[in-house]
Formats: C-alpha cells, structure tokens, sequence
C-alpha cells in the first residue's frame, strides 16, 4: 500500500529580498497504482513541488502536510524520507567525482533498506538493469553522473528508481533532453516500476511525448504555486493545443 497525501502545502524560499512565497496551497493525493502528471509554466513551483517532499534544506514549509501512509513525512530527515518509500529523480541530477555508479548504488540500497544487499544477486540485479536501460556494463565504473550525457544521467536515476524500489517517485522532467530511444527505454524503465503493485508516479514534465509512453492517470496543471485544474490524460492534449495563456491571465 501507498499513498501519499500532500493538503494545502504552502512552501518558502530565502531570496535576498526576503523570504518569497513559491508552493500557495497544494493539495493533491497520491493513491496506490497511480500516476499523477503536473505540467505547468517555467517557475510556477514545479520543482519546488518535488524538493519540498524529498526534504531539500533550501525549502522551508511554512504550512500545510505531507504524509506518506499517514506518517507525517515533514517530520523525517531526508534519508528517513527514502527508508520510508519515497524517491526523487532530479531534473539537474549533481556529479560526485570520484564515486562510481557500482559504489553509489549500493550504498544507496544498503541505506534505504537498512542491510547490505547480498553481493551475488545484487551484482545481477545492478548489470541487468543497466542492460535494459541500454547502458554499458562498464557504465557502473564511471564516477557519478560525471561527464555523462543528458540521456545517461535520466537513464542512471531510472537504474535508482528499479534498484532501490521506493513506493512513490517523484520524477522531474526526467524525460528532458532525451531522444526519442531513449524516451522509449526510460518510459519502459516507469512502466516496469509503476506496474508492480502499490507504486505511485508524481511525474513532472513540459511535454505529452512522455505522456504517450507512461499513460497518466490524472493530469494536473501547476500555475504560480497551485493546482489550477485537474482532469484525465486528455487534459494534457488540450494543454499542448492551447499552451497555459488562459491560467496565467486567470491569475491562478
Ligand atoms: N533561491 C531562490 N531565490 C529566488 N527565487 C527562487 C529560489 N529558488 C527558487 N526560486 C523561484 O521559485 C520559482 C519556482 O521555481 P521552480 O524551479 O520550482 O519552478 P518550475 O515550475 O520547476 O520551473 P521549470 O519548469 O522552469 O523547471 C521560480 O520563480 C524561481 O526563480
């Protein structure tokens, strides 16, 4: 079972100019099997959306809850936050120089699962699903996301996402900056996750391509820090048709 349940999230960011307003009350649940797009302008508060559920320290929640099977995730450290389920794929994910994919990996999975997981099956585990994701085997020998390609950084937080097997993904705009293979590979890469049962999607983008692949449950359209309207897939047609002029003049 999973559900994450975000009401009424009012979220802070220090500017020099004082602290600014970003996320105006969000609301937005999560159930079990479901994927849930948000698309929205450039600055309406996606990413800060995602952040703030994964504990970012920039981000200061200044109302509203987020919880996580009823646990009060707000109240966990940011490892607490993965160990209890929860996974963000970063629209910029950072380099570690130094620190290879092999070695990441694991101590990323010892650390969400809270044991060591076995080295034979675990070895396995990692080289068939860099296979599937079209990723060399010598792939987990190069240092964290340094010097990869736009492609081989999404196509790494995918391997993330099926190794460490969260219960929900936050996924941001993890299809920018990829061709159309690898669009295909990392849609697939969703599709196994979000198929197993009791697995949530929170999938951020700017385009339906994706949409196409990973066929969403709902769509939300974000508009300066709120959800200004919900609806089905067909909602993400519409918004590419018509783009987000009448939201933005609506002054959502
Ligand atoms: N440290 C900061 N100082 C000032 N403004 C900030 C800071 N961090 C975020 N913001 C602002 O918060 C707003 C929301 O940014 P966010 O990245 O969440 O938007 P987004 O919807 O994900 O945008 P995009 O689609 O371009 O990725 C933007 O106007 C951004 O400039």
């Amino acid at each position: 079972m999973s559900t994450l349940e975000i009401k009424d999230l009012h979220v802070s960011v220090a500017t020099e100019d004082g602290d600014k307003e970003i996320l105006k009350g969000v609301t937005l649940t999560i159930k079990d099997g479901e994927t849930h797009a948000i698309m929205g302008p450039n600055g309406s508060g996606k990413s800060t959306l995602a952040y703030s559920i994964a504990g970012h320290p920039k981000y200061t929640v200044t109302g509203g809850s987020v919880t996580l099977d009823g646990e009060d995730v707000l109240a966990m450290s940011v490892d607490e936050r993965a160990r209890a389920g929860l996974f963000l794929a970063m629209q910029y994910p950072v380099e570690v120089p130094g620190v290879s994919v092999s070695n990441f990996l694991r101590t990323a999975k010892t650390a969400v699962d809270g044991e060591a997981p076995k080295l034979r099956t675990w070895v396995k585990d990692v080289n068939s699903t860099l296979e599937r994701l079209d990723l060399d085997a010598s792939f987990s020998q190069r240092s964290v996301n340094e010097g990869f390609s736009g492609g081989e950084k999404k196509r790494h937080e995918i391997a993330q996402l099926e190794l460490l097997d969260p219960k929900v993904a936050v996924l941001d705009e993890t299809d920018s900056g990829l061709d159309i293979d690898a669009l295909k590979i990392v849609s697939e890469g969703v599709n196994r996750f979000r198929e197993q049962e009791g697995k949530g999607v929170l999938l951020i983008t700017h385009y339906t391509r994706i949409l196409r692949y990973i066929t969403p449950d709902y769509v939300h359209v974000f508009v300066n820090g709120r959800i200004a309207e919900e609806g089905g897939p067909d909602l993400a047609d519409q918004l590419e048709a018509e783009g987000y002029d009448k939201y933005v003049k609506a002054g959502v």
